[in-house]
């Protein structure tokens, strides 16, 4: 049977108490170099809802980790069961080696801070107040905040960027803002690990981008942190792995290169998706379709530029079969192809199509269910694509059924005539 049993609500969760005191804290120990979060076979349930089912996690130091996983997946119950606020019904979960259920609230506060979704908090209290909050876990029971104390407090607001409203109330910032001081409390604690849950999900691309910048670096300083995080993106471009959990069960773990494909998004989100690479990072990125529930095909695609490109991501998404070409290396629909692991026929750029690539791209088609011809000029500056004009007479007799799409086809059209042509 489990239920809430750390502090009253999550704006205080992996806070201890002041008078929770005692010589010999586990947390003052040298660290024993293993895992900083050790999660073993983690169940918690709500009633008749298991939230969470046989969770397994690991975080070394130096990691940080994206939970990602559809609303409802079991994020924030893993979270909370870290920081104990949850009870587990089955399952273990270990801070830098020591079993939580053997810490004191006041050690586990030392271990792990967590920044929720809600601050859960109603008073008015002023900011800098809240922040101060983070350096319970290191005051004696009759102890006030020392000079040590006020340092790490202000050098978390800074980092936060929350010195501006240090004197405001709590219940007169904004949500971001409000994320922020959560922020700043959880690194006024000085944990060696950092939970986040949604992070970013009230800030703007500025501060997104700093707390993720943040987080990294924290990371990259030998502590360790775990971001429940929905932009896939994001999480792909910070994170070095990537846990993806569903229904309350890991369904993927690795880093993001490895974890982040579409039969992931599928599974995990119900959702299609094209995974490409972000040309500023080099990173995953996702661009997630409802889904269609078409029935899977063989198509090859004939076009160039851009529009073939989106054509080509549009169908793998799908879960389209595609191959492409003939098309020049490093053409934008040949970047879509390989990132869909679509088979594609390329010359060298200005090479132009000779009877070879134009056989090899006729024997992708052959094996097609249709052919789709992406019209538009592919960018030509005289209005046609060479690639596509000599490609398209050789394909379309290799190929029994061709379509022609226009260079702006809306993925649904695109998706339709596909589906008619092979019906
Ligand atoms: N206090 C609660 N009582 C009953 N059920 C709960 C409670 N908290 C969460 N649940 C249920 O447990 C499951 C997991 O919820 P959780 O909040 O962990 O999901 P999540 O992955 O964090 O979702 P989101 O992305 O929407 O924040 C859901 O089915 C949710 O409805």
């Amino acid at each position: 049977m489990s239920g809430d049993v750390g502090p009253a609500d999550d704006a205080t969760a992996g806070v201890a108490a002041a008078d929770d005191t005692g010589d010999g804290d586990a947390a003052d120990r040298p660290s024993a170099g293993g895992p900083l979060v050790a999660v073993r076979d983690l169940t918690v349930s709500f009633g008749d809802i298991e939230a969470v089912s046989g969770v397994d996690l690991t975080v070394e130091r130096g990691t940080l980790v994206g939970l990602v996983g559809p609303n409802g997946a079991g994020k924030t119950t893993a979270l909370r069961a870290i920081t104990g606020a949850l009870e587990a019904d089955e399952g273990d979960v270990r801070l830098d080696g020591d079993p939580t259920s053997e810490l004191s609230a006041r050690e586990v506060a030392r271990r792990v801070a967590s920044v929720p979704q809600e601050t859960g908090l109603s008073f008015d209290f002023p900011v800098r107040h809240v922040v101060e909050m983070g350096r319970t876990p290191y005051l004696g029971r009759f102890d006030g905040h020392d000079a040590e104390d006020a340092a790490a407090v202000d050098e978390a607001m800074a980092a936060a960027g929350v010195e501006r409203f240090a004197d405001r109330s709590i219940t007169e910032v904004s949500g971001g803002e409000r994320q922020r001081v959560l922020l700043a409390r959880a690194l006024a604690q000085e944990t060696p690990t950092l939970l986040l849950d949604e992070p970013t999900a009230s800030l703007d691309v500025n501060h997104a981008v700093a707390t993720m910048e943040l987080v990294r670096d924290i990371a990259d300083d030998g502590r360790a942190a775990i971001a429940a995080i929905h932009d896939l993106d994001m999480a792909a471009r910070y994170c070095d792995r990537i846990v993806v959990i569903a229904g309350g069960r890991v369904r993927a773990d690795g880093p993001p290169a490895d974890v982040l494909d579409a039969a992931a998004v599928r599974d995990a989100f119900d959702a299609e998706a094209f995974v490409g690479r972000n040309p500023a990072t080099g990173t995953p990125a996702v661009t997630a379709f409802p889904r269609s529930e078409v029935d899977s095909r063989r198509v090859h695609v004939v076009g160039t530029g851009p529009d073939a490109a989106r054509v080509v991501a549009r169908l793998a998404a799908a879960g389209h079969e595609t191959s492409l070409g003939v098309v020049p290396e490093g053409d934008a629909a040949a970047v879509a192809a390989a990132d869909a692991s679509a088979r594609v026929v390329t010359v060298p750029p200005f090479a132009g199509v000779d009877d070879e690539s134009l056989a090899a791209a006729s024997e992708l088609a052959a094996d097609a269910d249709v052919a789709v011809v992406v019209g538009g000029d592919g960018g030509y500056s005289d209005g046609t694509d060479p690639y596509r004009m000599d490609s398209c007479d050789r394909i379309a007799g290799a190929v029994e059924r061709v379509v022609e799409v226009p260079s702006d086809v809306a993925g649904e059209d695109l998706l339709a005539a596909v589906a008619d042509a092979t019906a």
